[in-house]
């Protein structure tokens, strides 16, 4: 492989459409390219600030990873660009997101999805711009790169173990929040799309895990960076579970064969329990007291009345759900407390995968794509995940017909009854703190329906007039 050119940018923020004034071919790259991004990034599956336009852009950092002048086929340019867009719920937003870019005269047939489109003016006149993710030449240079730890421009390459080279690349076709190249069926890389200064979970936690030895979560092998005082993760590397199947699919596939799905929810509980139980030996686990609960309290009342603005249906179930949350503050100001450790944060049947042996990982410590990164990596109760999992169950009833709740209940015990005998302890032994984190859960996934896909929106509904009576009654 020939070596790659690289050069690296900064440029300064706000720069509204134009990424500088330097005059430079780099200070003219941006500007050429943001015709093409405002129609192409609203449309990608992970585009996080759906449904508001977006009102400039500005460059964060571009690396050509391959010469982009054609004389050595494809070229290959890594840019991290801010997307301006106006008030979401809480002000404006500027959101980084992670571009591969292919760049070639003109792209072939089988690239044709990929296209991001024609540039007509700047350093890339005439060329064709498309997603390098789905290009197999230049897959396998992101692979060469993780296989070479070392800096490449502004992006920084590390692993913890020999890769191998030549493996063949796929990109996986799922409905994903990221983007994820399969090598080989070995090895996933994950590229995160939308990216934030500080460490990321996905590849924070996994890593806390294997240092514990705990074998329940696919070690990363490498990862690249863009590095700085809130270093941005651009992508993990880890083994692929070949022929593993989620438990979401499989949880389907018991319903519609009218099967219940107890030793899989057992061993799901066991599962999370082995998770939590490492990653509170690994990382601090500060005990959540009288002010901390407050501000537990706070955080979720403070996600319902703003999903009640975003979401009008929600709004007469307020009072109700309320309660759910102020019976923890009682609790938590009157008593001594409860355990507080790192936890995955979004756990969900889609986030399990079964391998063929009967195994079962947890994978995307991510979190919420959802909530900001500081409360992401923050410790909470493992009922937070334990919640999570439970309003799975009852999604996977709600989305098969005829609805069956008792199939949800009896997974749903099962699952505690699980993670007790793992951890030895019963999520629902403390009730309270249970019920609040599913219903902060099912506020969350009410807002997430709305945005992301309305006619799911009655699955989460259902559970806010469950949990809303319950929590009055
Ligand atoms: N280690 C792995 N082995 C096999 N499949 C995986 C692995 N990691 C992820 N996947 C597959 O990729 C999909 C997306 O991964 P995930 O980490 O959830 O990405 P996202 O955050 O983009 O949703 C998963 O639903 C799963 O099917
Ligand atoms: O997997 P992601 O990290 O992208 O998680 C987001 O999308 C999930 C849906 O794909 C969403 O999960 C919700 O729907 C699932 C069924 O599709 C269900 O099993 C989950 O219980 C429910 O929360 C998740 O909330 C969201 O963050």
């Amino acid at each position: 492989m020939s070596e790659a050119a690289s050069s690296h940018v900064a440029l300064a923020k706000n720069t509204r459409n134009s990424a500088t004034n330097r005059g430079t071919a780099d200070g003219e790259l941006l500007p050429s390219l943001v015709p093409l991004l405002h129609s192409w990034l609203p449309r990608q599956r992970w585009f996080a600030g759906k449904g508001r336009p977006v009102t400039g852009f500005s460059l964060v950092s571009a690396t050509e990873m391959l010469p982009l002048d054609g004389t050595a086929g494809p070229g290959l340019l890594h840019l991290l660009v801010r997307a301006e867009q106006p008030s979401g719920d809480s002000g404006p937003t500027e959101d980084c997101y992670q571009l591969l870019v292919g760049v070639r005269a003109s792209v072939p047939p089988a690239l044709a999805s990929a296209l991001i489109g024609r540039v007509e003016r700047g350093p890339l006149a005439g060329r064709t711009v498309y997603d390098a993710l789905h290009d197999p030449r230049l897959a396998d240079l992101l692979l060469e790169r993780l296989r070479r730890p070392g800096t490449l421009g502004s992006l920084r390459f590390e692993r913890t173990a020999p890769v191998p080279e030549g493996l063949a690349p796929r990109v996986l076709d799922a409905e994903q929040s990221n983007s994820s190249l399969v090598y080989g069926d070995a090895y996933i890389l994950k590229i995160f799309r939308r990216v934030f200064p500080g460490a990321n979970p996905d590849l924070e936690l996994p890593l806390a895990l294997a240092r514990e030895g705990c074998d329940r979560v696919p070690a990363p092998v490498a990862w690249f960076e863009a590095p700085g005082a809130g270093p941005l993760t651009l992508g993990v590397l880890q083994p692929f579970l070949h022929g593993a199947r989620d438990g979401w699919q499989l949880a389907l596939a018991a319903l519609a064969a009218g099967r219940d799905f107890l030793p899989e929810a057992r061993a799901l509980g066991r599962a999370t329990a082995e998770v939590h139980t490492a990653l509170a030996a690994a990382l601090p686990t500060p005990a959540l007291r009288g002010t901390q609960t407050r501000q537990l309290v706070a955080g979720m009342t403070r996600r319902l009345e703003e999903a009640a603005r975003a979401v009008p249906a929600l709004a007469p179930y307020v009072p109700g759900l309320r309660a759910a949350f102020d019976a923890v503050t009682d609790l938590g100001v009157r008593g001594s407390g409860w355990a507080q450790q790192r936890v995955h944060g979004d756990l969900h049947l889609g986030q399990t995968l079964r391998s063929p042996d009967g195994f079962w990982s947890l994978i995307d410590f991510e979190g919420e794509p959802a909530r900001p990164l500081p409360e992401r990596r923050s410790p909470a109760p493992p009922a937070r995940d334990v919640a999570g999992m439970l309003r799975s169950f009852d999604y996977a009833a709600r989305s098969h017909r005829p609805w069956n709740p008792e199939w949800a209940a009896r997974c749903r015990a099962a699952y505690c009854e699980g993670y007790a005998q793992a951890s030895g302890s019963d999520p629902r032994g403390e009730p309270e703190l249970l019920r609040a984190h599913e219903t902060d859960k099912a506020v969350y996934e009410v807002l997430y329906e709305a945005r992301h896909r309305p006619d799911w929106l009655p699955v989460p509904m259902a559970a806010i007039q469950r949990l809303a009576r319950s929590a009055a009654a």
